[in-house]
């Protein structure tokens, strides 16, 4: 399949109503990611650095694992009843960066799969015109009608209590049929105001979309609709995995933190957190995976590979939207994590 990487597109209407809760423009993502990406004496004192982290935590032998809502082991809770309420059990497990970034490796292959499922229709810009599909007291897109419909599904068996979950609608949800669940508290309080899927859906179909699947109409928006959903929500609880990141980072070298967050200095926190070795390991291994996981199978060797997505857009994709995404999640975090 002939694809076209970064065709415009400004025949997708992106702009949704009402997502996400911090209200930060695409624009300001851009600035944002535009900071420099140089590694620091901090970030390497980071890399090296590192008393395990002892928190309280779900026990388990495994390392987190990417799980529904709950438990991805994260932010598992336990299992223990009362009253109908689950309980927090006060269990203490060893939580390190290399065990969250074991979790962003799983959760590659979810946005891998998810992406070449897309990719196998059009771009199909009906679905994502508002007001092109008649429904019933609901005004807007295809997409934003499916997506709303999901999260109001999803919040009432609890998915959106989970703190790694996060609502591209959260306005709309209703309470959840399932009683609550003890969540260990392992991330500051201040974590629940973030939620940055006003451009996690921007960088969607402004930027990963276009490059995914072939411009044109297939008729396929139901399909097309129900693959975004899968993808958006795949990509937004990677990128607000920087919550997980930054605590780890800051529990192991805190003094290399505080003075950046009483400057309230985004810029200093942006070049600690940085780790362009990582960074290029990720992209190397994200192409790799494409490759692997998108190769038409071809039963004549001679034939040149065919892939269902571009391994370098994949990597690409990675490099200029989803970590830099991902680095903003954290430093939002860690501007806040000294709050009282
Ligand atoms: O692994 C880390 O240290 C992260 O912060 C995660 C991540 C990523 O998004 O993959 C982001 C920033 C770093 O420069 C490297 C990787």
């Amino acid at each position: 399949m002939a694809l076209s990487v970064c065709m415009p597109a400004h025949f997708i209407s992106s702009k949704m109503s009402g997502a996400g809760q911090v209200g930060l423009s695409s624009n300001s993502a851009s600035r944002f990611c535009g900071l420099s990406m140089e590694a620091n004496t901090g970030s390497d004192l980071l890399q090296k650095g590192v008393p395990k982290l002892a928190i309280n935590w779900k026990s388990s032998a495994r390392a987190p694992s990417v799980g529904r809502w709950g438990p991805s082991s994260v932010v598992a809770a336990s299992s223990s009843r009362s009253a109908g309420v689950m309980q927090e059990k006060e269990e203490t497990e060893e939580l390190t960066l290399d065990s969250i970034r074991d979790s962003l490796i799983r959760q590659e292959d979810s946005i891998i799969y998810n992406l070449l499922e897309r990719a196998q229709y059009c771009t199909n810009p009906p679905t994502y015109a508002p007001g092109v599909f008649q429904i019933e007291g609901f005004t807007g897109s295809l997409i934003e009608f499916l997506l709303r419909e999901t999260e109001r599904l999803h919040a009432s068996v609890r998915r959106y209590t989970s703190p790694d979950e996060h609502a591209f609608f959260p306005q709309d949800l209703p309470k959840p049929i399932l009683p609550p669940m003890a969540y260990p508290k392992v991330l500051h309080k201040a974590a629940d105001d973030i939620n940055i899927n006003s451009l996690v859906w921007d960088m969607y179909f402004d930027d990963l979309l276009p490059g995914v699947a072939v411009e044109g109409d297939d008729g396929n928006y139901g399909s097309a609709a129900t693959c975004d959903v899968l993808c958006l929500q795949a990509l937004s609880k990677r990128i607000h995995y920087g919550k997980f990141v930054a605590e780890a980072k800051f529990r192991v070298t805190p003094h290399l933190f505080e003075p950046h967050i009483r400057n309230q200095d985004s810029e200093a926190l942006y070049k600690l957190i940085t780790f362009e070795s990582v960074e290029l390991n990720v992209q190397r291994r994200v192409e790799a995976k494409a490759r692997t996981f998108g190769q038409e199978v071809a039963l004549d060797a001679a034939k040149p590979p065919v892939y269902k997505i571009d391994p370098k857009l994949v990597a690409r994709l990675y490099g200029d939207w989803v970590m830099p995404l991902t680095k903003k999640v954290q430093v939002q975090y860690l501007l806040r994590r000294l709050d009282k």
